[in-house]
This record gives C-alpha cells, sequence and structure tokens, in this order.
C-alpha cells in the first residue's frame, strides 16, 4: 500500500482547507499529520477516504497492481473525527457488528476481539453497553474497531485524543503492534511526545500549507532549530547577565540555579561557553537538542511571522 498525495487543493466556500500539499506515504510506515486546529489534517484525511473529493491535485493509493483514487473500503480501517458507535449495543455486539460488515465472520471477529480487548483491558466489560463506558473506553473500543477486519491501511484521526497519559502510551504499543503485523498508519495529531516515540516519517501542515515534512533528523534539520544549553548551578544564577550576551536569544529559568539558554541562529557555541564557565562554576552544562515539541512551536512561529510579513509586503 503506497499513498500519494499530489498538488492537493481543497476549498471550502471562502477557506482553502488544503493548498497544494503533496506528500508520499510508504508501505508500512507510520506516517502522521501534524499541524494546529483548522491547518487542514481532517480535509487531506476525509479525502483519501473518499467523503470529499481534491478540487486539484491527484490522489493515488497502489494496492498490489491496481491504483484507486480513494482508500477502498475493504482495505480501510478508519477512526473518523466523530466518533459513531451504537451507545445501546455492548462492545461485544458493536465490534461483531463492524467486523462481520467488513466480511469477517464471526469466528474470526471474536479471535481478533479477544486480543485487543485484553490489550485495552477491556475483556472484562464485553458485555456492557457503550454508553456505560468513559469516553476513553470508547474510544478504545473505536480503535479496536479500526483495526479488527485486519485492514492494509489504517487512519485514524486523532487517536490520542480524550485518553490519559496511561491510554495515551498504550495506543502507542497498539500502533507499533499494527506496524508489525504490516500495516501502514496515518493518523493526525496534536501530541508531539506520542509521535516523536512513534513515526517514521511526518508533515507540519499550518493553514492547509505544508510548512516541514520528513523523519523527526529531517524535520530538525530544515528547521535548523536554535542551539540551547542547559546550564545547572548549586548557586542562583546571573540571569540578566546571562540575558544580556550578544550570542543569547532567549533565556527559560526553570529554577533559581538552572536555566535553558536559546543561542541567536548564527551564535558560535564555543565563546559562549568560555564567558559561562568564567563566571560560573556549572555543576552541569549540556547541549540539548529540541524535542518535536519545541521544533513544532519555532516551526509555527517561523510560519506566522513569515505570513504577516507577506500580508504586510
Ligand atoms: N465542511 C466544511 N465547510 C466549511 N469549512 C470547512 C469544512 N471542513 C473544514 N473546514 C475548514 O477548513 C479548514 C481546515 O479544517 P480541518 O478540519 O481540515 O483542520 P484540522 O487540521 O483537521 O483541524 P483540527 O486539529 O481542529 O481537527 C478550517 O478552516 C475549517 O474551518
Amino acid at each position: 500500500m503506497q499513498l500519494h498525495i499530489e498538488a492537493v487543493t481543497k476549498q471550502y466556500a471562502t477557506v482553502t482547507a488544503v493548498n497544494q500539499v503533496s506528500f508520499q506515504i510508504d508501505s508500512g510506515e507510520i506516517f502522521a499529520l501534524l499541524g494546529p486546529n483548522g491547518a487542514g489534517k481532517s480535509s487531506i484525511i476525509r479525502m483519501l477516504v473518499g467523503m470529499t473529493k481534491p478540487d486539484s491535485g491527484e490522489i493515488r493509493i497502489h494496492w498490489q497492481d491496481k491504483t484507486f483514487n480513494e482508500v477502498p473500503r475493504r482495505l480501510l480501517g478508519y477512526l473518523p473525527e466523530d466518533r459513531g458507535l451504537y451507545g445501546d449495543k455492548s462492545i461485544e455486539k458493536n465490534l461483531l457488528f463492524l467486523a462481520q460488515l467488513h466480511g469477517m465472520s464471526k469466528a474470526d471477529a471474536l479471535q481478533e476481539m479477544e486480543h485487543w480487548l485484553q490489550v485495552f483491558e477491556l475483556s472484562e466489560r464485553r458485555h456492557e453497553d457503550l454508553k456505560q463506558l468513559s469516553k476513553g473506553n470508547q474510544q478504545k473500543v473505536q480503535l479496536i474497531a479500526a483495526v479488527l477486519h485486519k485492514p492494509a491501511l489504517v487512519i485514524l484521526d486523532e487517536p490520542f485524543s480524550g485518553l490519559d497519559p496511561i491510554n495515551q502510551e498504550k495506543v502507542v504499543e497498539f500502533l507499533k503492534q499494527l506496524k508489525q503485523n504490516g500495516m501502514t498508519v496515518l493518523l493526525s495529531a496534536h501530541q508531539m511526545a506520542m509521535v516523536e516515540k512513534l513515526a517514521d516519517r511526518m508533515v507540519l501542515m499550518a493553514k492547509g500549507e505544508v510548512v516541514l515534512a520528513g523523519s523527526l533528523a529531517d524535520i530538525r534539520q530544515q528547521a535548523k532549530p536554535e542551539q540551547q544549553i542547559l546550564l545547572r548551578s548549586e548557586t542562583p544564577l546571573p540571569i540578566e547577565w546571562l540575558q544580556a550576551l550578544p550570542e543569547v536569544s532567549s533565556l527559560e529559568q526553570q529554577a533559581p540555579g538552572q536555566a535553558l539558554i536559546r543561542l541567536k541562529a548564527e551564535a558560535q557555541v564555543a565563546p559562549v561557553l568560555r564567558q559561562l564557565l568564567e563566571r560560573i562554576e556549572p555543576e552541569q552544562i549540556a547541549m540539548q537538542t529540541p524535542d518535536l515539541h519545541q521544533l513544532y512551536l519555532q516551526a509555527m512561529a517561523k510560519h506566522q511571522s513569515r505570513v504577516k510579513l507577506e500580508v504586510v509586503a
């Protein structure tokens, strides 16, 4: 299963939800769509599953030796943005119904269901009506429903939403299992820490456009992130002096004796370290690599200031 999204544009009335977006998802990858609210993630997903069509550009899905313009239903496991199962039916009845709709036999569905109910610790509750479950547990049932029929491609619109940190970790493990089982996974998410653990590649979108794309390492390179120095001392740090150093762009004081110092893009690290060591006796001094959350915030801030400049010009 390979997906090609080529120069796809989607307009709703006055809003360009997706603007000339291109990327490719390879077989067996976990691929993440990232971006703030309204970036266009769900619009792309809705076009992939055939709920809407692009205004221009092309979607091509290659499966074995065939090509499609939307993912065929029998190959697709989909967690929609608007969740929808039957509240007055039990977990088991809901899952059996959906598995059989996808052409699974009852025996196969029950066997597959057993595995996933155990993964999400819901085995004991299989006969409870869905409406009796917490929002998080309903979400877990929805995730099982998306994969029970062993689809080739799983598309999950915000699989982590509404889940506590422990259950978010469970979803990470669930997604890793899907990859091990050979499925291709596309997900949208706001939880950068989870995406960082999982995604082989990703695109960062803003206002319908791709801002950054690639693996985490690629994104780190493209983003040209600020260099960061973590400084820890047993005595309080001379914060004003640190802020006034010409190489420093900003400083985050994390405790009286601890700060994260961000350097200007063109700054050399060695002279900064020399000055620090002349003035301070640090307990710890370390270069820090920004995580996906920080890269995301930096990329979005840069994108916003570029858009503002374009508007002024
Ligand atoms: N059916 C629609 N009619 C009109 N505008 C729409 C429609 N669907 C989406 N939009 C607009 O398109 C833009 C992109 O929305 P979309 O739902 O794709 O973003 P998203 O990245 O999935 O956001 P979120 O993280 O909030 O789910 C938004 O400005 C949204 O208001």
